[in-house]
């Protein structure tokens, strides 16, 4: 009486339908034979649409036809769709034996908690893919040549020339746009070089409190100033010794810290803070600027005798603008490491992106790119990057097309629109800006200076 049709229907029912989960079954192709209300609402399809599909052409990053066809169960596996991390259940499906399917559940809530949750998880999987490229590469330098995508004309020269001066130990100068690649074309460098199983450490220039630049770089000994560690500290050229030091923004070098490391080229020694002692070292100079050094040699603000040191070799950058043929492969390398990393899958982008992306000014370069790409997997509900996905700033500057305008024309009004977007969007902090637009301080002041804002 208990277990009669209309009692187990019943309670068949109440589960897969009345419960907060998300219910789908497969068949042994992995075809779509279920799919409950819950899920049908959550992706937003309906039953009808589905039925008979393969679950790969109905919900992202699913492994139930996998588990249809090897029969072997996956419990609380963390799976990606639309956006969030859930936890998924794949159960195999036994009739008289033999295997005939698979029932997958997936939970989800709509709340604060949820939300607070997978926001951490998203962090914490950020932070393994860090300790995981560390223990790669315990000496700091995680790129190599293979990581430089393009195939201009500009960039297989960089790659060729690279690889005739990487061995050796002239100092190098690389220089380009913010967010060209320099300190990826550095790291290359380092790699192809015979210092590559030592040390590759990177002092941003820019970053480093101007009175503490020279105990940063050349160290100190214990009680040198107060504050200081007892024990003393290494700096930057200690720690780089056998390896390469890449200067980074050296163009905002002071001037004081500039005749320091003039001394150290020239006579491979340093002398910490509070001390007389020399010590000899090893390193090679990579360095690397977005600013005109020669300008900054007129306003007396760079050594001119330092500038020959580090440029015994000059590599320039063309700005990602001038490489058109590079846009669309780096685009699509960049979408594949981000869906890589986030899980979400976003396979293209459409036509219509690809094109206002040809023709964009790119003043962040590849980073700027990269991080509108991420931006896009981000907040696309579908498996293409379509015009409305991308950042508020650049749909703008979509719409000022006004009859008579030369593409120069429309492309500075959008970049001025951007710029004043990012300023009223970061409440004037100039910093910020320059970050929501994936630009570096120096260019970013140089626009708004051009543009008089
Ligand atoms: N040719 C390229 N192929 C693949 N990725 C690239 C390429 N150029 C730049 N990138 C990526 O773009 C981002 C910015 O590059 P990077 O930090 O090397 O630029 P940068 O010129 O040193 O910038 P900044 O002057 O602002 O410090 C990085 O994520 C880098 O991996």
């Amino acid at each position: 009486m208990l277990f009669n049709n209309k009692y187990r229907e019943e309670i068949i029912e109440a589960v897969f339908e009345k419960t907060n989960f998300c219910f789908v079954v497969v068949n042994r192709e992995g075809l779509v034979t279920y799919l409950n209300k819950n899920y049908c609402d959550f992706i937003e399809v309906t039953l009808d649409d589905v039925l008979g599909k393969h679950v790969t052409d109905v919900i992202e990053n699913t492994r139930m036809h996998i588990v249809a066809e090897t029969g072997t169960e996956e419990i609380a596996d963390l799976q990606y769709i639309k956006g969030n991390h859930m936890i998924a259940n794949r159960i195999p499906l036994f009739a008289e034996g033999e295997l005939v399917g698979a029932v997958g559940t997936v939970l989800y809530k709509d709340t604060e908690e949820w939300k607070k949750m997978n926001s951490h998880v998203k962090a914490l999987l950020l932070e393994i893919e860090n300790y995981q490229k560390k223990l790669r590469n315990p000496k700091g330098a995680t790129y190599s040549l293979n990581d430089i995508v393009g195939s201009s004309i500009q960039i297989n020269d960089i790659k060729e020339k690279i690889k005739k001066v990487s061995s050796g130990d002239a100092s190098i100068l690389l220089e380009g746009g913010s967010g060209t690649g320099k300190e990826l074309f550095a790291h290359s460098i380092h790699h192809l070089s015979e210092r590559s199983a030592k040390p590759f450490i990177k002092v941003n220039c820019a970053a480093i409190p101007v009175d503490l630049l020279e105990s940063e770089l050349f160290g100190y000994e214990g009680g040198a100033f107060t504050g200081a560690k007892k024990e003393g500290k290494k700096g930057k050229f200690q720690l780089a010794d056998g390896g390469t030091l890449f200067l980074d923004e050296i163009g905002d070098m002071p001037l004081t810290a500039q005749v320091k490391i003039l001394r150290a080229l020239q006579e491979g020694e340093i002398e910490a803070v509070g001390t007389e002692k020399t010590q000899k070292i090893d390193v090679r100079i990579i360095s690397a600027t977005n600013q005109s050094i020669e300008e900054l040699i007129k306003e007396n603000r760079f050594r001119e005798d330092l500038y020959y040191r580090i440029n015994v070799i000059s590599i320039k950058i063309p700005p990602l603008k001038e490489r058109a043929e590079d846009i669309r492969v780096t685009a699509k390398f960049l979408l594949r490491k981000i869906t890589q990393r986030t899980g979400k899958r976003v396979v293209s982008f459409s036509d219509a992106v690809m094109h206002f992306f040809m023709h964009y000014d790119w003043p962040g370069n590849v980073r700027e790119l990269e991080n509108v790409i991420e931006s896009a997997v981000h907040l696309t509900n579908t498996e293409m990057i379509e015009l409305e996905d991308l950042p508020d700033h650049m749909q703008q500057s979509l719409y000022i097309t006004e009859d008579g305008m030369g593409l120069k024309e429309i492309l500075s009004r959008a970049e001025k629109q951007a710029l004043l977007h990012a300023i009223h969007k970061s409440n004037g902090d100039k910093i910020k800006a320059a970050d929501l637009l994936g630009i570096g301080k120096s260019s970013f002041y140089e626009k708004i200076k051009k543009y008089d804002l």
